[in-house]
């Protein structure tokens, strides 16, 4: 089909304890400036998982023991035939304390003070699936990165 080309293969990662969520301030590249999960490409001869496991001790320091996944997510940015593929995954079992990198500074955020201003725009619609442990799907178009031109987004029972 015209201009198609492979999903870009993404990873999200969250960790989670009881009443709070690590968050991490992206440093540089893309997504620069916004509060996130921790992830980023999935690279050759990895599963996804061991990517989201990767990416989450090389920009946090931590560990995940367990990683569950929770949601499937795809961007579409206009002007653009890239479509990204982010594998959400959530984990309540790590070993480590948060460390700075050169591309994240983590930070603990309450649940009920999520710093959704300052995330992308898509996130306050499918983070609150996640914090009542729902399963979700989604895809959000955007023009630029600031305003999102269609959406749709479901609970699912099995990703
Ligand atoms: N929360 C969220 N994350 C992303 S990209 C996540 C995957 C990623 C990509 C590159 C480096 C690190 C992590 C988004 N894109 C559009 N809306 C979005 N919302």
């Amino acid at each position: 089909v015209r201009n198609m080309v492979p999903n870009k293969l993404l990873t999200l990662v969250f960790v989670r304890e009881a009443s709070r969520i690590l968050l991490g301030m992206k440093k540089k590249g893309f997504g620069a400036g916004r509060w996130n999960g921790f992830g980023g490409k999935v690279e050759k001869g990895e599963t996804i998982e061991e990517g989201a496991k990767r990416e989450l001790q090389e920009e946090s320091g931590l560990v995940a023991e367990q990683l569950d996944e929770v949601g499937r997510l795809m961007f579409e940015f206009e002007g653009d035939p890239q479509l990204l593929e982010v594998h959400v995954f959530s984990t309540r079992n790590y070993k480590g304390t948060p460390t700075e990198s050169d591309e994240m500074r983590p930070q603990w955020y309450n649940i009920d003070s999520i710093p959704y201003s300052n995330m992308w725009p898509d996130d306050k619609y499918w983070v609150p699936l996640y914090l009542q442990d729902k399963k979700f799907s989604g895809y959000f178009k955007f023009k630029g990165h600031d305003d999102i031109i269609e959406q749709t987004l479901k609970e699912v029972d099995n990703l």
